[in-house]
């Protein structure tokens, strides 16, 4: 299996040693040609704005919808799942028009909805699918505040979604490349199996 990382801003190098871990191919993903080949790609935490901004610049947009079209498979993990997202709550002032994102998953996502950085923790939750408890870190994190009808709801926290998945897509609002604990990096892999 050889899954992309999108290497354009954020916590790349973290999922590559953790895809590693789990002995995937892994290759970071800056220019349209670096998707050829690809059964997933990983969008990963950083700053939804730098990194919509850079995707523009990359002109990474239109290849990455047509990488999902084609059957390749998509985690966002924080402003990776702001990216992901159809709409986008709470975007800055300064930005004229929608901040850029690939608008290919049918939620909501509410920006920095578990206060800012300083808030930023580490919490235990019960991830369907996972028979223990998975210590996720939250770092000014996005809430999933709508979710359509064909996403399923994977985790909640404080009466937020903060795991959801649709078919090829999957959404998380913290980390989990910030543990050693692999898990939720395996429910992916599960789908990047290609029709
Ligand atoms: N850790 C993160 O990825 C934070 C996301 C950031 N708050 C944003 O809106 O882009």
């Amino acid at each position: 299996m050889k899954i992309g990382v999108l290497a354009l801003q954020g916590a790349f190098r973290e999922h590559r040693q953790m895809l590693e871990k789990l002995g995937v191919e892994v290759t970071e993903v800056r220019l349209p040609q670096h998707l050829a080949g690809l059964d997933g790609l990983v969008i990963p935490g950083g700053e939804s704005t730098t990194m919509g901004k850079l995707m523009m610049d990359y002109d990474l947009k239109d290849p990455i919808q047509q990488f999902y079209q084609d059957g390749g498979a998509i985690f966002g993990t924080c402003a990776g799942a702001i990216m992901l997202a159809t709409e986008i709550e709470g975007q800055p002032k300064h930005i004229q028009g929608k901040q850029p994102s690939l608008e290919l998953m049918d939620i909501t996502v509410a920006r920095n909805a578990f206060g800012r950085q300083v808030d930023s923790f580490k919490e235990p939750l019960n991830i369907q699918g996972l028979d223990s408890t998975f210590d996720a870190v939250f770092i000014r994190a996005p809430g999933i505040t709508h979710v359509g009808k064909d996403v399923e709801v994977l985790c909640e926290h404080q009466g937020q979604v903060v795991l959801a998945r649709s078919g090829r897509l999957m959404a998380a609002s913290f980390h989990p490349e910030l543990t050693k604990d692999a898990r939720v990096h395996e429910l992916f892999l599960k789908t990047c199996v290609k029709a």
